[in-house]
């Protein structure tokens, strides 16, 4: 089963994966951008916010896409996978730059993924409240420096972005506290892991 979590910039997506590695401790754990060898200099390059090109950052999300599913998932896919964020997170944040098309959003990630999606994500939601008190408590990179408004549409383009690539999504209130939250992912993988037989 391959799930990932889902919520913008502070949602609570790394403190959520840390409580579920408790609960499958044989689970792999990963993340985009990131999860790999390549795709950590691919973060510290896309983070640092110096391309002066939206494609080619958006090329370098794809990148590291591409690795993290050739070497972390396709292998793993008969293994429990947690995943902070996924593809899905790759549409929404480029839905909201706007000069790539839908139609080449999916096609460009059906390349780099093989079309190997989460079995369901879980979107950490915020309030603009919260998230702007828990930006004030931290340093910001490039993306993060972009604003609260801006996350909050990406926020919004996450259930788009779910839509469009066909990936099922579970909506969780991130301003819950923490044990309640991580209660309510692990009752829903239950269900779904009950579903599938
Ligand atoms: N349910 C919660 N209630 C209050 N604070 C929380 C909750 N979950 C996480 N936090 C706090 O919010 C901050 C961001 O959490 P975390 O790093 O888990 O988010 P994230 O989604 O992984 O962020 P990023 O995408 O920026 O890496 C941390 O200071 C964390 O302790
Ligand atoms: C996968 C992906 C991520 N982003 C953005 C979202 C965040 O601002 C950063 C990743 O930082 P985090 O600490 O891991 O949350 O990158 C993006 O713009 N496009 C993507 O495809």
């Amino acid at each position: 089963m391959y799930i990932a979590i889902e919520g913008i910039d502070t949602a609570g997506k790394s403190t959520q994966i840390e409580a579920l590695k408790k609960h499958f401790p044989d689970a792999v754990i990963t993340k985009e951008p990131g999860g790999t060898t390549i795709g950590q200099e691919i973060r510290k390059l896309v983070l640092s916010a110096k391309t002066q090109s939206k494609r080619a950052e958006f090329l370098l999300f794809l990148a590291d896409r591409a690795e993290h599913i050739k070497e972390v998932i396709e292998p793993n896919l008969h293994k429990m996978i947690i995943s902070d964020r996924s593809a899905v997170s790759g549409v929404a944040y480029a839905l909201t730059q706007g000069n790539i098309s839908k139609k080449d959003l999916i096609s460009l990630n059906d390349f780099a993924t093989k079309k190997i999606y989460p079995q369901t994500i879980y979107l950490l939601r915020l309030t603009k409240q919260e998230l702007e008190h828990r930006l004030s408590q931290k340093e910001l990179d490039g993306i993060e420096l972009r604003g609260s408004e801006y996350l909050l549409e990406i926020q919004e383009s996450i259930k788009e972005a779910s839509l469009l690539l066909g990936v099922p999504l579970i909506e969780i209130d991130a301003t819950k506290n923490r044990d309640e939250i991580t209660k309510e992912i692990l009752n829903n993988i239950k269900n779904e892991t009950m579903l599938k037989g």
